[in-house]
């Protein structure tokens, strides 16, 4: 049974919480605690992260109490994360977060309009559902994964809506990554305007 989320954003379902190092993009390197939310549409055959999709198996937890339980640690950053975390209406918990001077982060894909309070947005865009025209603009950074060699035109193309001060990323689909990731070197070489973003908690052994 899926569950009513109420829509100001006091009760979301939370897959799993967990304290680590952001492993991907721009961020990456820093202490940061992750907040994974159940519930995602959009689809990617290879999402590393099935077991999110459904949110009815996520229980309702109450905004305040994640809250609580990321301000419990050092590192003054959360990642927000799922599934798709923009599914939900992240305002009330982007407000308390930082008015615990807690930094707000988000992996999104961008397939639903944004909400919250962002010092860092990620946009990863998904061929599957494609992102809502607006989010282009606010996002600090596009990460497009490479699963083939058709997903650098994709990324091309997500690149010309971003902003100019957008940092660009391609990153290694992992089951791929043996064979991707020496294309992606080869085109950050040809086109020093990307950059590459590895998985580095995967190979760290971390969460
Ligand atoms: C699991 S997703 C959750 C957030 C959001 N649904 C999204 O896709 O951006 C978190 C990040 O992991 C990336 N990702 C998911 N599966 C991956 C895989 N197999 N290899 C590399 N990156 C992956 C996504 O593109 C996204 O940047
Ligand atoms: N360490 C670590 N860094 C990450 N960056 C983005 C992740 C995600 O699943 O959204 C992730 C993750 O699952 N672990
Ligand atoms: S949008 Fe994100 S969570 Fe959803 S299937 Fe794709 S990678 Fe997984
Ligand atoms: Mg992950």
């Amino acid at each position: 049974m899926a569950h009513q989320v109420p829509d100001d954003g006091t009760l979301l379902p939370l897959m799993e919480e967990f304290y680590t190092i952001q492993g991907e993009g721009y961020n990456t390197g820093k202490a940061a605690y992750f907040i994974r939310l159940g519930g995602c549409d959009v689809g990617c055959h290879w999402c590393d992260v099935k077991e999110s999709w459904d949110a009815g198996l996520h229980p309702l937890t109450a905004a305040d109490q994640i809250v609580e339980n990321a301000a419990k640690y050092p590192g003054k950053a959360v990642v927000i994360t799922g599934g798709e975390p923009l599914i939900y209406n992240l305002d009330y918990l982007t407000a308390k977060l930082r008015a615990r001077g807690i930094k707000t982060f988000i992996e999104t894909s961008g397939a639903y309009p944004l909400s919250g309070h962002w010092d860092w947005i990620c946009l990863s865009p998904k061929k599957f559902k494609a992102p809502v025209k607006s989010i282009a603009a606010a996002a600090h950074e596009l990460k497009v994964i490479v699963f083939n060699q058709s997903d650098f035109k994709w990324g091309e193309e997500h690149a010309r809506l971003v902003s100019p001060g957008c940092k660009r990323y391609f990153q290694p689909e992992w089951s791929k990554h043996q064979l991707v990731t020496p294309l992606i070197v080869d085109y950050v070489m040809q086109n020093p305007q990307w950059e590459i973003s590895l998985q580095t908690h995967k190979y760290l052994n971390i969460p």
